[in-house]
This record gives C-alpha cells, structure tokens and sequence, in this order.
C-alpha cells in the first residue's frame, strides 16, 4: 500500500495524502533495529526521511555532523501536518533516551493545533499559522526544542467566512469544560456566543488541558489563559447602539457581557467602556477625547479580540520554548534538525489579506525548493564544465520580487490606502504575473507559481495595521491578571516574536503584518540555507477530500516532472573535494603527500572511476543514491576494521586493506575495540548470597534498570551487602538522603497521598526495591504499589507483571504534576495517575493496575524486610502527629487557583442569565 501513496524522486519524497487509515506507521514499522544501509534502502516512507535527517545529522551519511532540515510543501489539505507529526514521532523514536524530554516534544503538536489551526473549505484542521520546529541534540539525544511560528491567522477569531469556523480551542473548551470551570470561567452554553458555533469538541480539551501538563505550564498560569480566551468570547457578545445625544452605548442587554468581560480580562468596566466607545490621543501635551462612531466601536472591539488572541498564542510559543529549552552547558556545540510546516497554499472563493501573506510564503518557499533543486545544481555543473543539457524549470524569483517590492517598507504605508487596486492596476498591468480585474469591488489577480488567485483588496491597510490604540493597551498592562498585563506590555520583534519588555524591538505603532512576515521569512530562509535539506511534496489527490479518487492534473503541479527530470539525469550530491576527503578519512591512502589541490584530485580520481564524475576544479558530482552505496561501504569496512583488529593483525595490514577498499569505495576510520576489563576475584567473604537476594530468578529488563532512580537503588543496596564501598562515610551520605527524601515527602507531598484521613493501600512509603519484589512474590499479575524513593525524591511504581517485577518511574513535574516516565499522560496527584492506570495500560507491554498490593490498614503496617523498615518507621513516626488530614477533594477545591476577579465574573454571568430568563419568558408569553 505504501507505494501508492508515496514514493521518491531521487531523494525528494512525494507523498500523496490517502484520506483515509493505512497502517503504515504502526510500531513495527519504526522501530530502528536495522543497520543503516537497510534502513535507507526501505520502501518510500516519511519515517524514512526522519531517519535519513537523523543519520545525517549525526555525520553517518555523505558529510560529518551537519544541521539538517526537512521543508514539506503542499497546498492546504495536503497532508504537510500529518507528515510533520509523523517526522517528530519517528525523530524521538530514534534518538530515545528514556527521558522525559520526547514525550513533552511530542505533546507541543497538538497543543499548537488546539489554538493555531481552524476548520477551513480545503481543511478540516488547517493549520492558521506556519512553524519551523528546531530539535537541538548533543550526540544521539535531543536536549531541547525551539518552535519558530510564523502568521497567525488571527482576523478569524472574529469573523470566518462560510464553511469556516474559528480555531478548535474555542470549541474545545465549551464542549470539554467540566460544569465548575465552566462557572468559574464565565462561560455560558456554546449557543450564547456570536463568534463560535457550536461542535462536538469535548474529548480534545482535557488532550489540551493534558499537553499543557505535559509541557508544564503551571496550574495558575492555565487559569489565567483560559480566562482571557473566556473574555475573548465575552468580547464578541458586545453591542453597541447610538443614543439620541449620538453618543454611544452598549445594548442593555449586552451590559452583562460588557460586566463580564472586564471581570474576565481583570479590568474596570468603566474602563473597558471607554477604550471600545472613545480615542485618547494627546496632541500638544493636550488630551483630546474622540468619541467613535457605531463601526468603530465594533472594529476596536474586533481589533482587541484579535490582539489578545494573538498574544496569547505567542505567549504559548514562547512557554514552550523556554520550558523546551536545551538543558545543557552553553560550550556544548548542539546540531539541529529544523521541520517545517507552513500553511499550504490557498485559493478561496474570497481571498483576503491573510492570504495573499499565506501566498507568499508559499512562493518563498518554492523559491527555496528551486534554488536547491535547479539553480544551484545547474550552475554548478556550469562551473565545473560538467556536460549538461539545461532542465528548463518554472522560476518564481520575478513573482516572489514584485511581491516584495509591493509589500516592503517604505511603500506599505502609503499603499495600502482606499486607492490601492488602482494603484497595483496602473502600475502592473503589463506584467505577466498580474491580472487586472474589470469590477466595482476592490479585486485584482496574481498569477502564482501554483496558480491564478483573485485577491480582494478591501480592508488591506486595516488588516496589516496590526495595533491597538495606546490608551486599550495601556488599559491591560494595568489588569490585575498578571497574564494579561504581561502579554500587552510585551513588545513585537521584527520578526513578529513575542519580546520580554526590555528586548529591541520596533516601535509598537509602526509594527506591520507584512513587514514582519518579510522579516521572519528572511531570517527562516537564512537558517535554512546552511542547513542540508530533504524534501517532502505533498499531494491532495481531490478537492473533496475523499480516499481512493485521483484528480491527474494535480500531480503535473508544482513542477513534478522537471523534479524527475533533473533528479534522473543530474548528479544531486555535489560534495567538495575536501569534504569528501576528509568524510572518507582518504588521507589514509597515501599520507606522504601534502594537502594540495591536486592530491585531493588525484584521491578523487580514484574513487571517481567506480563511481561518479568530478569537476574541474573544486567538486564531485554523485548520483542521489552514491550516498547510500558509500555508507554501505563504510559499514562492511568498520566492521572488517574489528575483525582485523580482533585477530590483533599488525596496523600495517590495516593501511593495506583500507588503501586496497579505496580504490573502489571510501575508508572509514578504524574503530576502537573496547577494552576488556579484567575481572577481578571477588572475596568470597562479600559475595551476596542466596539468602539476599530475592526468591524468585527474575530476568532483568534493560528499559527500566536504566532509570537512574533504580539503579542507584540497587546499586546501593549491593554496596550495602557487600558492607565496603564508601564504608561509613557512604553509609552516613545515604541515611541523609533518606531523611531528606522523608522531609520532601512529609512537607510536599503527604497531603496529595492522602485521601479520606488515610494513604491508599497501596502506598507502601520508603521500601528498598528488593523488598517491593518480596511482597509481590505470591501476588496476581497486574498487582502493584507505589514506594517513596530513597536516593532521590521522587516514586517507583512496582508492577507484577506476567513473569517479573516490573519498577517504573514516576516523574516529578515541576508544574507539580505526575507522570510515569514515556507515558503522554500528567496527572495532579498519585492517586489520580492509580485510577487512570486502572483504565489504561502502561507501555510498552500495556500493563493495567488491576490489584492493590498490601497495606490493607495503610501505612500503619510495616512492610516485611528488615533492611528499610527503620526508615519506614521514621516515615511513618513523621507523618503520625497530630495532624488530621483532611480529605483531599475538598482540599483541592480549597487550594486551586482561580480567576483573579471571580467574584465580579459571577455577579456579570447572573445578570446574562438573567436577562436571558426574562427574554425566554417574554417569548413564551407573547
Ligand atoms: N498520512 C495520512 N494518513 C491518513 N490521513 C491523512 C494523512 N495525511 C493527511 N491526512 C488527512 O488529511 C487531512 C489534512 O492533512 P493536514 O492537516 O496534514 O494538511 P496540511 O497540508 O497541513 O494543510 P494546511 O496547509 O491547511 O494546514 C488530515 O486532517 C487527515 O484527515
């Protein structure tokens, strides 16, 4: 089935979105155990990219170390998403590192899906804004993340044309919303608000609600957001009506809505009233009042909305960012590989502003793609007289130029006035790549590299304006949400970034949509280009989003068969003859030469004749697939490489096989064998015995030793037997630990163990891992208990599987959440992650906790075992006084952040409710 809907291009992937479930990314598919070679010689597959990105990242390709870069391109609905997901998963598969880090990776997707992408006619979740993720790794493991957003859509919070709805969030959180948050918000029944209609979105928001977990957003910081996103809602319920004075007010029956909008925003109302009804401007140290009319009332109103909406978003982007940041030592060179995906390219029945911007990244982009694909590759083979017979291409430079010409400073301001289309008209109407239209309305043509679209022009200068009056901005930098007066005293950078307050930043007034999106594009394309790049063109087989029907004339889009072309018949690796040197360790051949131009000539030659041609001065020129053939080679050379270093052969021997290889392939370098230890005699004296360990031979499985938490469990619990390591400094170290693990656990965590005045039965406070096992011996399978570390804080849970113990680790959040380590799951407390266990297994084996192990009388009980039980005791003496636990649901309630004017969001939602009672009487009685 894969290769109907994928196959390559030489090393350029074509995937055609199949619209429909293909089992082709199950786990066995993406679990790296073959050698590379193998792997890159599989089926067409998008895990195939990731895995070729990630090989060459590391330098185990064509080059050493390098950044990489993967740009998936298509139209809207063409899968670029999808692929991007399936990119990150197969990413963290291959760099696993039993860490935590993936897994929060993995749940930035569809946090940023919940707030950034919309159902649109060519979509159902297209994405409204663009991203270029950066995976930073130092070795084989990632060590942070950074997401790049470009564009946010953000006109449609407030409007969306028809078959359009606005983004899932909205939806998500008046479907998903537990009755209480639902008080505690202010939120009324989905049918009450004018800018969302109603959809069935409840299953994605505790998914959103968990990814912000997951990443760790604190619980405060949470409320505050989805406040701010209630008041959003709240915003677009206003009304306004001119009085007999002309002066304006808000509906009487919108007044509550006035009331709880400024509750949920944390301003004064009175406040909030004037910034939508007036203009403050100061001219000449005089302050002078404008009093606005009906529509701008509703355009300030609009405009606030939109503004909010997209500081927030930014303000996500910018969490993720530092709480995915590489955690380590800034000398630590760290290499990259970027995914982009940005939004497709766009053709509506209306065409507004956005797209025009969405356009013209997408020429940017194709730019990109016939730079690397075309023009370089020709002129190379021009420079180097290498006999070529040019591949004609469709060049969208002179598009991409009149584009930037049109929008780039300092001509924006001036042209986006009500003239503008006559202005374009008069001043383009003989270019090939621009129609004129004959109409009343606003309307003109560009003819795209993907096609001829038909742009409104109207409301141009208002949509690039993006600002807000100073006087709205200076009435949020005062809320008392600390959100939201730190959104809107963040600046813009001219890349469009949310800014702490103190960075450079353009001036806030002369801020432009375009000019920033010409800045990000600038700076995205930079670090693109010195990255190495691949590929991946996605297709929509139909319009109709259907499976199994293909529209022909879409595959001749976007330059396909020049693509083919070029890739059949050109040389798409291009190394330097130093490059390839150097990756070849060639020097090896004939180390008496010096390093000149005409030895790496002389080595290239060699290689050259079995394999491809050089140049005339600097290059090689390789077929797509030489790479492959070459890591292939220098695979079966490490491996020879061992065997000649195993049979201790002399090094000479060595040089003679690598220089014999070379004049048919490359050399890798030699590989150190590692050294064998000496076993040394251990005494018998401190040889654990039979009566130390547990009863039952238990196979060990490497995934979960290698936590940290368990080994220097049971590494110290051997030093212990073995009574020398250390000897009673060590000792002395150890029981500090565990007072200190004691002290944590009794001031932190104690209350969230308990529930109704006593711990769970299965929380079995401090015992050693040996003695977790010893109580699961006679134990069903799927019993389990949780125990308090004892050489770091944190908890172990113990498993009985169906022939071991199985010990996972419970990580800490630092937002205070739960979560056993690889699962996608947080949770605000113990018993919380029990009951959803009980529900869902834990991978990789799928394990349900179905049985409660001991403890029946809680932790009153000791456990068996000698070894901890002391520290159990002191646990136990510790969390024995005088306090009475309360229960933990009422605590909860007691203890959770809300928003910070609640009480006044009350009060404004009994009023709508009010009002909206008297109306429903009125109707039924008349
Ligand atoms: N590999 C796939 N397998 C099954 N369905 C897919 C696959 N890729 C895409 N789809 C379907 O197509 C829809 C659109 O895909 P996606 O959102 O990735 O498009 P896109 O190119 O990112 O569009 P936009 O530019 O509008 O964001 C998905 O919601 C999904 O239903």
């Amino acid at each position: 089935t894969a290769f109907l809907y994928k196959t390559y291009i030489g090393d350029i992937l074509v995937a055609i979105n199949p619209f429909k479930y293909l089992p082709l990314y199950v786990k066995e598919v993406s679990t790296p155990t073959r050698p590379i070679s193998i792997q890159l010689k599989l089926p067409p597959h998008i895990f195939a990219v990731a895995d070729r990105a990630y090989q060459s990242m590391m330098g185990r390709l064509a080059t050493g170390p390098r950044n990489q870069c993967i740009v998936i391109s298509g139209e809207s609905g063409a899968g670029k998403t999808e692929s991007t997901k399936l990119l990150l998963r197969q990413i963290m598969e291959l760099c696993r590192a039993n860490s935590q880090l993936e897994q929060q990776i993995l749940q930035v997707n569809p946090l940023l899906e919940a707030f950034g992408n919309a159902q649109t006619v060519m979509n159902d979740n297209s994405s409204r804004f663009g991203k270029y993720i950066q995976l930073r790794f130092h070795n084989s493991s990632v060590k942070g993340a950074k997401i790049n957003e470009y564009l946010l859509e953000k006109s449609r919070v407030v409007h969306q044309d028809e078959g359009e709805r606005n983004f899932h969030i909205f939806y998500c959180m008046l479907a998903g919303i537990s009755p209480d948050d639902k008080d505690m918000y202010g939120l009324l029944d989905p049918t009450q608000y004018r800018w969302v209609h109603f959809r069935k979105w409840g299953e994605k928001y505790s998914e959103v609600c968990n990814a912000m977990d997951m990443v760790g957003f604190q619980e405060q910081e949470k409320v505050d957001m989805m406040t701010i996103l209630a008041g959003i809602l709240s915003l677009g319920n206003i009304m306004f009506e001119p009085t007999e004075t002309d002066v304006l007010r808000v509906t009487g029956k919108s007044m509550g809505w006035l009331k709880a909008t400024a509750g949920q925003f944390g301003v004064q109302e009175e406040e909030l009233l004037r910034s939508l009804t007036c203009t403050l401007s100061v001219t000449r140290g005089e302050a002078i009042r404008r009093l606005h009319n009906q529509q701008q009332a509703e355009d300030a109103r609009d405009s606030i909305a939109k503004v909010a909406y997209g500081r927030v978003f930014g303000w996500i982007v910018s969490k993720v960012n530092e709480l995915l940041a590489p955690n380590v030592d800034f000398d630590i060179e760290l290499n990259e590989i970027g995914i982009l995906d940005i939004f497709g390219f766009e053709n509506f029945a209306v065409n507004r502003f956005e797209q025009l911007c969405i356009n013209l990244a997408n020429e940017q982009l194709q730019y990109f793609f016939n730079h690397h694909i075309f023009l370089m590759e020709q002129n190379e083979y021009k420079e180097e007289g290498i006999e070529w017979e040019t591949i004609s291409f469709k060049d969208n430079k002179p598009i991409l130029v009149k584009i930037h010409n049109l929008f780039f400073p300092p001509h924006h301001l001036l042209f986006f006035s009500q003239d503008f289309v006559d202005k374009l008209n008069s001043k383009f109407k003989s270019s090939p790549h621009y129609e004129v239209v004959r109409s009343r309305s606003p309307l003109f043509t560009v003819v795209h590299y993907a096609g001829k679209v038909q742009y409104n022009g109207g409301g141009f200068l208002e949509m690039n304006r993006d600002t807000i009056p100073a006087s709205i901005r200076d009435l949020f930098i005062n809320s008392v949400t600390p959100l939201l007066s730190v959104l809107f005293a963040a600046t813009i950078s001219r890349t469009g970034t949310l800014m702490p307050r103190k960075a450079k930043v353009v001036s806030n007034l002369l801020y432009m949509y375009v000019s920033s999106l010409q800045h990000s594009l600038a700076v995205l394309m930079e670090k693109m280009f010195v990255a190495s790049p691949h590929f991946v063109r996605c297709i929509k087989p139909n319009g109709n989003k259907l499976p199994d029907q293909v529209d022909n004339k879409r595959l001749r889009y976007n330059g396909l068969l020049e693509t083919i072309r070029i890739r059949r018949d050109g040389f798409s690796w291009r190394p330097s003859f130093k490059e390839f040197a150097q990756r070849y360790n060639i020097l090896l051949i004939k180390p008496d030469l010096p390093l000149t131009k005409e030895r790496y000539y002389l080595i290239s030659i060699n290689i050259v004749q079995t394999f491809s041609h050089y140049g005339r001065s600097s290059r090689l020129f390789f077929k797509y697939w030489h790479q492959e053939e070459l890591s292939r080679l220098l695979e079966r050379l490490g491996t020879a490489a061992l065997v000649i270093q195993k049979s201790k052969a002399p090094l000479v021997l060595y040089q003679q096989y690598c220089l014999c290889v070379c004049l048919s392939g490359p050399v890798s370098p030699p590989v150190p064998l590692p050294r064998r230890k000496k076993p040394q005699p251990r005494p018998r004296s401190i040889m654990p015995t039979a009566a130390h360990l547990a009863p039952v031979p238990r196979p060990r499985n490497k995934q979960f030793e290698a936590t940290p938490f368990d080994n220097l469990e049971v590494h110290s619990e051997l030093a212990e037997l073995m009574g020398q390591v250390g000897g009673e400094e060590r000792a002395r170290e150890r029981s500090k630990k565990r007072m200190d693990n004691i002290r944590w656990f009794k001031e932190t965590q104690a209350r969230k163990v308990v529930r109704n005045g006593a711990f769970p039965c299965w929380f079995h406070g401090m015992i050693t891992r040996r003695q977790a096992e010893d109580l699961m011996t006679d134990k069903p399978v799927g019993c389990f208990l949780i125990r308090v570390g004892q050489s770091r804080e944190g908890y172990t849970l113990t498993y009985k599987g169906a022939n071991r113990c199985r010990h996972y680790m419970i990580e800490m959040q630092s937002n205070g959440k739960y979560v056993i380590l690889g699962e996608d799951k947080a949770h605000p407390s113990l018993p919380d992650l029990v009951q959803h266990h009980s529900r869902v297994g834990i991978k990789p084996f799928n394990e349900l906790l179905t049985t409660s192990c001991g403890q029946v009388s809680t932790w009153v009980k000791p456990p068996l075992g000698s070894g901890s039980c002391r520290i159990y005791s002191q646990l136990a003496q510790a969390l024995a006084g005088p306090v009475a636990w309360r229960d933990e649901g009422e605590r909860d309630r007691r203890s959770r952040p809300f928003p910070r004017l609640y009480p006044s969001i009350r009060l404004a939602m009994r009023e709508i409710q009010q009002v909206r009672g008297n109306d429903k009487e009125r109707e039924e009685g008349g």
